[in-house]
Formats: C-alpha cells, sequence, structure tokens
C-alpha cells in the first residue's frame, strides 16, 4: 500500500486555509499556491540521495554532500497543475517538465486527456504529478497510467487538497504511489466538488469562472 503523508506544517496549513476562503481574487490564490508548492517539495524531496563531493572554498578544501545526480522530472495535470509547477522548481531548477491535460466531464466526472508531452528519458527520471485537487482520483490515475505506459518507473502525486475517495482510489490502482497532500477532507458532493474543498483549482488560478 503506497503512504499517505498529510503535511501538518503550520505555515502549509495557514497558506490552505487562506486560499480556502472563496474571496481571495486569482493573484493571491496564484501566489499562496506557489509558496504551499514550494513548502512540500521541500518535504517530498526529503529521501533524494546524496553523494559525497569535494569543494574548496575560501579557506579549505572539504568534502560535503551533494545531491546524487537522481533526475526528476514534474508532471502538472493541466491545468490546475500547472499552478504548482514554479513553486517546486525554484527548489529543483534541473528538473524537466512533462504536461498531460486533462478535463473532468462535468457529468459523468471521468477524466478526458487532450495532450500528453513528456521529457523523453522519463523511464530514468523520478516522476512529481502535481494536480491541486484530488477529487474521485480518475485524473490522477489516468496520468499515472500514461506515465508508467511511457514507462515511468518511480512516481509521487503531490496535491493540495484531496477526498478520502480519490486516495483510496489512487492507493488501490496505483500502490506503488505514495500521496503527499496538505489537506484531506471530508468528502465528495453530489458534483464531484471537494468538501469543504477550495473551488474549481482551475478556474481560481486561472479567473475563468
Ligand atoms: O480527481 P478527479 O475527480 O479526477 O478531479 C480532479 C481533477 O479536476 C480538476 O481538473 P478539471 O477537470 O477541473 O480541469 P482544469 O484543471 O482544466 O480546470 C483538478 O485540477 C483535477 O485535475
Ligand atoms: O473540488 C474540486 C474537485 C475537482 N476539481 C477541482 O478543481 N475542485
Ligand atoms: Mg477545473
Amino acid at each position: 500500500m503506497s503512504k499517505l503523508t498529510v503535511f501538518d506544517h503550520p505555515l502549509i496549513q495557514h497558506k490552505l486555509t487562506i486560499i480556502r476562503d472563496k474571496n481571495v481574487g486569482t493573484k493571491e490564490f496564484r501566489e499562496i499556491v506557489d509558496e504551499i508548492a514550494s513548502l512540500m517539495a521541500y518535504e517530498v524531496t526529503r529521501d533524494l540521495p546524496t553523494e559525497d563531493v569535494e569543494v574548496e572554498t575560501p579557506v579549505a578544501i572539504t568534502v560535503k554532500k551533494q545531491l546524487a545526480g537522481k533526475k526528476l522530472a514534474i508532471v502538472p495535470i493541466l491545468r490546475a497543475g500547472l499552478g504548482m509547477v514554479d513553486g517546486i522548481m525554484k527548489l529543483i531548477p534541473a528538473a524537466r517538465i512533462g504536461h498531460i491535460g486533462m478535463y473532468r466531464d462535468e457529468e459523468s466526472l471521468e477524466p478526458i486527456e487532450y495532450f500528453i508531452k513528456l521529457p523523453e528519458d522519463i523511464d530514468q527520471r523520478e516522476v512529481l504529478v502535481v494536480d491541486p485537487m484530488l477529487a474521485t482520483g480518475g485524473s490522477a490515475n489516468m496520468a499515472i497510467d500514461a506515465l508508467k505506459k511511457r514507462g515511468a518507473q518511480t512516481i509521487k502525486l503531490i496535491t493540495l487538497v484531496s477526498a478520502p475517495q480519490g486516495v483510496e482510489a489512487v492507493q488501490t490502482a496505483h500502490p506503488d504511489v505514495d500521496i503527499f497532500t496538505a489537506g484531506l477532507d471530508e468528502k465528495l458532493n453530489e458534483h464531484g466538488y471537494i468538501v469543504p474543498g477550495l473551488g474549481d483549482a482551475g478556474d481560481r488560478l486561472f479567473g475563468t469562472h
């Protein structure tokens, strides 16, 4: 069974509470999603391997740690996942970025894929799939399926708000994929929105509601 990590860091919780407020506008929403993504990336990358390297300081030669060249790819699920990319890239600037375009059919809630473009060596990279919302889990599962079909082997899923149903769906379909989320909410409503959630993340990020 994959691991579920719910971040209880006070900064993450505080910032998530701010953007849940329906009166927060697009500019502030986008800025805070970016900040939360950075804070989450710091924790998600905690287990990256390091190696010893020699470095000459102005004072002496010493041996210290650097990242052991583990290659990463950040894969946002469009549109809303785009809002988390820059925040993660600030910490991991050498990561490659893949894109998976997907939207949920409003009636069936089934995801529909409309775009996919990944780094060619995706099979050699640890992949961070990012999407603010994990609701039914349909989109995340379809994105992970698409990644595995193209050879991705190590995948983590990073979300801001998750519904228990979505977590269970991903854990069942992909027990090898660890999930990191800033908030585990109560449930889904009859329209498939997370309750209490934060509404439609894509619309709030891009001002399209
Ligand atoms: O877990 P699920 O039930 O699949 O729902 C979650 C998906 O729904 C939202 O995208 P949406 O379909 O609104 O597309 P958008 O990002 O373009 O707004 C969200 O960003 C996820 O991708
Ligand atoms: O609550 C939800 C559920 C799916 N997608 C969103 O953007 N919000
Ligand atoms: Mg949307």
